[in-house]
């Protein structure tokens, strides 16, 4: 059976998620998917760096607070973060990106993905940043090194929006995109609907895991201003800029808003879009909408989303699940690593469907 060594960089919510999967299922991961993983370098401006070629033992770090994690004392640890040194230098097969989102130069993860693909390892990512600004550049710089890049989670974090449309739409024409795709301002806006106000909402989002570490990104929209870039540049081949989508938030909406429009059958919802004009061109926009009950984004609510995909031959099809979350995050991780496998070993007759395949009697 083959294994694929992990090099996490940046250990908080969702890469601890992602650890705490591979140490609790890995068994049964590797029996269902034919591969076993096994996580070699963590690194985290806070914790330091962590480097064990034959696999770090993740149960007492899983065991420690997160804010009072050290690797300074462990063997093979160091205070410092070490990230150029860990992604070039380290045997790892592929690289997990889930650090800070920066969404003006997507910087630092935009170089730690870009010193990862030019080491030859593979990248996947929950960073919107680096997607955003400069995704088609990592794609080449992937391609140039027969490496994978790949960002299930940078857009509804484990629903899987972006797969969907690359695999599932061949031969369709996608006219345009529109989505509730941050988990935080839904939350919030509904937590206004039943009368709380904005900071405690706020609060509460950011204790379930939902909120960027600054969560004005959620809330003013610019978290899905840059969603809304990469499912331009994505799913309709745009090359848009975050300058380019026009973005309004919903610090504006108070709770007697949000009870007033429900009491009118409406509800306020916080929608990214980008659309395919007469000429060829993409526009992209950020605003809260008030939507009629019946309308297919009204029902989503807590820290759901959704994106609705306009086509010419099916007409609108929606796609809908969480968008937030530390488990469901890492689930986007791991929906990444088993594309990097099908994609560079699809020909291994390693898994247990594979192996059915080949050897079901056929006629
Ligand atoms: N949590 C979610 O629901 C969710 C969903 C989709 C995407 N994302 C994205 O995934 C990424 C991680 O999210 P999270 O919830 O784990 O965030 P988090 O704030 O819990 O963790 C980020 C970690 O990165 C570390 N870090 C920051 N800068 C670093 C650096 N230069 N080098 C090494 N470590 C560094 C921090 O110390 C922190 O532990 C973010 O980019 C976020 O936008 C999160
Ligand atoms: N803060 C983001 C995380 C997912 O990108 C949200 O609330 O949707």
């Amino acid at each position: 059976m083959g294994r694929y060594d992990l090099a996490l960089i940046g250990f908080g919510g969702v890469n601890r998620a992602l650890a705490e999967l591979i140490s609790q299922r890995g068994e049964r991961l590797a029996d269902e998917l034919g591969f076993a993983l096994r996580v070699v370098a963590i690194t985290d401006l806070r914790a330091g760096s962590l480097v064990d070629t034959d696999g770090i033992d993740l149960a007492p770090l899983l065991a420690a607070e997160p804010g009072e994690l050290s690797f300074a004392d462990l063997p093979g640890g160091s205070a410092e973060t070490r990230n150029e040194n860990v992604i070039r230098e380290v045997a790892a097969d592929i690289v997990v990106e889930a650090t800070f989102t920066n969404p003006g130069d997507g910087e630092p993860a935009l170089s730690h993905v870009r010193w990862a693909l030019e080491a030859g390892k593979h990248v996947c990512t929950t960073n919107k940043g680096p997607v955003a600004v400069a995704g088609r550049e990592l794609k080449e710089l992937a391609e140039r090194h027969g490496v994978s890049f790949e960002f299930e989670g940078s857009v509804l974090s484990g629903t899987p929006v972006l797969r969907t449309a690359r695999r599932m739409f061949g031969g369709l024409e996608i006219t345009g995109v529109q989505g509730i795709m941050n988990g935080t301002s839904n939350y919030v806006l509904g937590r206004l609907e039943e009368g709380v106000e904005l900071p405690e909402a706020i609060a509460q989002a950011q204790e379930l895991g939902y909120a960027e570490a600054d969560p004005t990104a959620d809330i003013e929209g610019h978290d899905v201003q840059l969603k809304a870039v990469i499912l331009a540049n994505e799913v309709l081949g745009a090359d848009l800029r975050r300058e380019d989508v026009v973005c309004e938030g919903i610090s504006q909406i108070t709770p007697r808003d949000a009870q007033d429009a429900l009491g009118k059958g409406l509800r306020w919802k916080l929608v990214g879009s980008a659309t395919r004009q007469a000429d060829g061109t993409v526009t992209a926009r950020v605003a809260p909408v008030a939507l009629p009950a019946h309308h297919p984004l009204a029902g989503i609510s807590g820290p759901g989303n959704a994106v609705s995909f306009h086509t010419d031959l099916l007409g609108t099809v929606t796609v809908s699940g969480p968008g937030a979350g530390r488990t469901e995050t890492a689930y986007a991780l791991l929906s990444d690593i088993i594309a990097i496998h099908q994609r560079h070993h699809a020909h291994d007759d390693t898994t247990p469907v594979r192996r059915a395949l080949k050897e079901a009697p056929r006629g």
